[in-house]
């Protein structure tokens, strides 16, 4: 392992995201996650800021069992003109009990002035006073370093010296930030190893993305000896964010050859990457690095007839480094190798059979310029190939005769949808009604119950997303709809589509699918 600091500042900077907010449970879950991800600190908030902070401090002396990490307070530095023993904010990070504290300061000298409204001195002073006073109470201490990089644009030597006073004063670490988010590498990477020549702190970075830089800039400050990188999972932070700890992490451990966690916790980072998303309930960003749901997906036929002879000629690295997989995407961009390797993927071996791949490819290519999308609905293509390779009869779990809705609108109650579904399952004509508070719900609601004698395993299905979009005459000469359904067994959800002229034919084509899907999916026989 090297000694590089890996910093986690999700539960401080990351909650100061745009609809962010964390409740105390959530922020000690997410800690548990981190620290089973193998970061070396957690910044756990700002106490005596808030209540809900101050409790988290209380809560994880007795609930957090970490393993790995050690948790810091963040807060900032005395206020001016006082003394940093009686400032109760300064208290509230030595009540909090961590044994980090990280202080933000000021090191540009126009904010010194202008935002802080005091002379420069007496805000090398307020580093001075309020680190020594924290290392007398027996904390380890890191500063931030606010506004670094645009402070030493305009006043290097001011910004040099508030470095220089945090380290005499005992600051283990300076962590340079890029408040603004504003710096570029290559200026990134000159400051640091300036810093480093001109003083003789331990340097940290700390980066936002607001030029779309972050990671970069973090990678560049660590090639210039930064020993301290902070960051947060996902990205997550003011604004544009801050720089994505995981895709950090996994670009110095896997790329640099660095040995920041240990190999397995690293292969956790896809799951604990979707785990922290569930708590924020911030959705995953599909084409996050490393860890999203794309980050290793394959739609291009040309990628899967390479990908078919070594998957490392189209993906710069393994993805079970980190936890993800690789995945075929079938679209009308898709060749016979796609087809082939997405069949492997589902368990069917199709090397040879030129002829079901040609058909399956064919198949695709007509339904997609019909406006069906199969890389966002994979179930509907799992279920076109399997009735080409395993037959249509071990997929007819039920006959549809007829079904129809109608919506019903009285005086000022809201308008209630009412279906009526005809099908034969198990060897019986079942009529079954349902009702919605739209067509959708109330067919979905008839389906089920139409089914539910002969497939009690329908019952734990549920439809949790609907999307409908009009697509164009550029896919023939009327206007069509297509619709793509989330049904949900609990544990896994799957996405089905349907296309028609009409929105709600073609909701029933995604709805029938999605249902058909579930039985594929639990194994049941037709009945
Ligand atoms: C770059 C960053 O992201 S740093 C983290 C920023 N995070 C947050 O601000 C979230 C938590 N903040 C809070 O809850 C509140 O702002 C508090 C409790 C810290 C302060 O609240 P208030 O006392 O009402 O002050 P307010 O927020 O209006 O202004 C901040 C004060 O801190 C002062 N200040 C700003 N930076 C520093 C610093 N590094 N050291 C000391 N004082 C500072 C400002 O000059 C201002 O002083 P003033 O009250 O004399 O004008
Ligand atoms: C400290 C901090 O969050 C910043 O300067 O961006």
């Amino acid at each position: 392992m090297t000694d590089l600091h890996v910093y986690d500042t999700t539960l401080r900077d990351g909650a100061q995201q745009e609809g962010l907010n964390l409740s105390v449970s959530d922020k000690l879950a997410i800690a548990a996650h981190l620290d089973e991800l193998g970061v070396g600190y957690i910044e756990g908030g700002w106490p005596g800021a808030n209540p809900k902070d101050t409790e988290f401090f209380a809560r994880a002396q007795h609930e957090l069992r970490l393993q790995n990490a050690t948790l810091a307070a963040f807060g900032a530095t005395r206020r001016v003109g006082g003394n940093a023993a009686d400032d109760p904010l300064v208290r509230a990070l030595v009540d909090s009990g961590a044994s980090v504290v990280t202080l933000v300061a000021k090191s540009h000298a126009g904010h010194v002035e202008r935002a802080l409204r005091t002379t420069l001195a007496e805000n090398l002073e307020m580093i001075r006073d309020t680190v020594s006073f924290l290392r007398g109470e027996g904390r380890r201490v890191f500063l931030d370093a606010e506004h670094f990089f645009d402070g030493y644009a305009v006043d290097r030597a001011y910004a040099l010296e508030a470095v220089r006073a945090a380290v005499e004063a005992g600051a283990e670490v300076v962590a340079l930030c890029d408040t603004n988010g504003g710096m570029l590498p290559n200026q990134v990477a000159d400051v640091v190893a300036d810093v480093l020549d001109a003083t003789s702190a331990r340097l940290g970075i700390h980066c936002h993305n607001d030029t779309g830089c972050a990671v970069a800039n973090s990678m560049a400050a660590v090639d210039a000896g930064a020993t301290h990188v902070q960051g947060t999972v996902n990205g997550y932070g003011e604004r544009t964010g801050n720089a994505d700890l995981l895709t950090v992490v996994s670009n110095l451990q896997i790329k640099r050859g660095l040995a920041l966690v240990e190999e397995p916790r690293l292969r956790e980072a896809t799951r604990i990457a979707h785990s922290i998303s569930e708590i924020t309930n911030v959705p995953p960003y599909s084409r996050q690095p490393y860890v999203g749901a794309s980050a290793f997906a394959h739609k291009a036929g040309l990628h899967a007839s390479a990908i078919k002879v070594d998957p490392d000629l189209y993906q710069h690295t393994d993805p079970t480094l980190v936890g993800n997989d690789m995945r075929m995407l079938v679209s009308d961009m898709a060749g016979r190798a796609s087809i082939e390797l997405k069949g492997r993927e589902l368990g069917f071996d199709l090397a040879g059979d030129t002829e079901l791949l040609t058909r399956v490819l064919t198949k695709v290519k007509d339904l997609e310029l019909r406006g069906y999308t199969f890389d966002a609905a994979d179930a509907s293509f799992e279920l076109l190939l399997r009735r080409e390779v395993v037959g249509e009869a071990a997929h007819e779990y039920f006959e549809v005769e007829s079904w129809r809705v109608i919506t019903d609108a009285r005086g000022d109650e809201n308008a209630l949808s009412e279906a009526t579904v005809k099908v034969v399952a198990g060897g019986e004509r079942v009529v079954a009604t349902g009702e919605g508070n739209g067509p959708v719900n109330a067919l979905d609601h008839a389906l089920r119950q139409a089914l539910s004698p002969a497939y009690p395993e329908l019952d734990k299905l549920e439809l949790i997303d609907f999307r409908v979009r009009i697509l164009d005459a550029a896919h023939g000469t009327d206007a069509v709809t297509r619709v793509l359904i989330e049904t949900s067994d609990g544990s896994t959800s799957w996405e089905t589509v349907g296309v028609a002229g009409n929105i709600i034919e073609a909701s029933w084509q995604a709805l029938v699918d999605g249902v058909t899907y579930g039985l594929v999916r639990a194994g049941v026989p037709v009945r």
